[in-house]
């Protein structure tokens, strides 16, 4: 089986500027590099005309109902009642602190190679845009021991600890999501092949993306993380209070968006967003991503249930999981346009 770092590897060229940290807290003016012309063209959540985020309680006999809803309309919601425990989050959240912390020597030490997946470094879809981000990433898929190693030879198994207990609390939220997700589009967990009884789906390919954006002299100029779409079927995000793009945040809870899977296997009647992420003057925002799809020889078409041409035709070629996510390393927002019927 392709490993994701052989997955998303493909051939656009990684520009190890990408990867290159700066020293945040020393720079007083954002460099040319950092600016981004036209930034105030996107939405941002003190946007008078942007619909604010819903937030939904999972525990609600009509979460399905309004899942649905915000699905269909901007593919983003917030949960509570999600059953991740509060202490767990806090313990998560310095982890990711001490993390960034660490000199820059020392975080290079796990720097993700040019054409790999794991490691401290953006997200592989900043070489597709010529500006520099205000963040830095780690993302970690499957253990996180070998680098913590590298990070804190002396003390990694507290950041392993954590870091696996979330993995599980996660991937137990996300097949009660994944039922509740099929079910708002009257589908059932039989609908889908790669989805067992419980919601629960086998060889799932998962993986978690820590992001880190600290405070920036000149917000309204610098980018956070650049606009994409998650290639996931879901992605649930966590993040230490500050705002995110269009998403007021309310406490405890977390943010779910449909990822580009959840939109092909719903006809298109589920938006997989663009977002992106702002930074502030002020406040250094955290958040963590756990990324959620199908193994990689996954057969992902648009549910039969769904297709009823005239009014739905059918949107989608069928393709594997491993072939998707090849598609979108190489040709990124121009992906799902690529698998589309004409
Ligand atoms: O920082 C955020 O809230 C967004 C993170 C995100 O979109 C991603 O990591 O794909
Ligand atoms: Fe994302």
């Amino acid at each position: 089986m392709q490993s994701v770092s052989e997955l998303s590897s493909n051939s656009h060229p990684s520009n190890l500027d990408h990867i290159t940290p700066i020293d945040f807290e020393s720079i007083k003016e954002v460099p040319e590099s950092f600016i981004w012309p036209l930034l105030s063209d996107y939405p941002s959540c003190n946007s008078a005309d942007i619909e604010p985020v819903p937030s939904i309680d999972l525990c609600d006999p009509k979460a399905t109902k309004l899942m649905r809803r915000a699905c269909e309309r901007s593919g983003v919601f917030q949960i509570t009642n999600h059953g991740i425990p509060t202490r767990l989050l806090h313990k998560l959240e310095s982890q990711v602190w001490r993390l960034f912390s660490l000199p820059t020597g020392q975080k290079l030490k796990t720097l993700r190679s040019p054409d790999g997946f794991t490691g401290y470094g953006l997200a592989n879809h900043s070489s597709f845009y010529p500006k520099l981000l205000w963040s830095e990433g780690f993302t970690i898929f499957g253990s996180p021991v070998e680098h913590a190693r590298q990070l804190w030879p002396q003390d990694y198994t507290n950041f392993c600890d954590v870091i696996e207990e979330y993995q599980k609390e996660m991937s137990k939220l996300s097949g009660r999501l994944t039922v509740l997700l099929l079910n708002s589009l009257g589908l059932t967990t039989d609908d889908l092949e790669w989805v067992g009884a419980t919601g629960e789906i086998n060889g799932a390919r998962s993986a978690l993306r820590l992001n880190s954006y600290p405070p920036c002299p000149e917000p309204t100029r610098a980018m956070g993380l650049a606009p994409h779409t998650d290639s996931s079927l879901f992605t649930v995000i966590y993040q230490n209070g500050v705002g995110w793009v269009t998403v007021r945040p309310v406490t405890g809870a977390l943010v779910v968006n449909v990822g580009d899977i959840l939109h092909i296997i719903s006809n298109g009647r589920f938006v997989s967003s663009v977002h992106r992420a702002v930074v502030d003057r002020a406040q250094h925002r955290l958040s963590i991503a756990h990324f959620y799809g199908p193994p990689v020889n996954a057969q992902l078409s648009p549910a039969k249930k769904l297709v009823d041409p005239p009014d739905h035709p059918i949107l989608y070629r069928t393709v594997t999981s491993q072939e998707y996510l090849a598609i979108k390393a190489k040709h990124f927002d121009k992906a799902l346009a690529l698998i589309r019927h004409a």
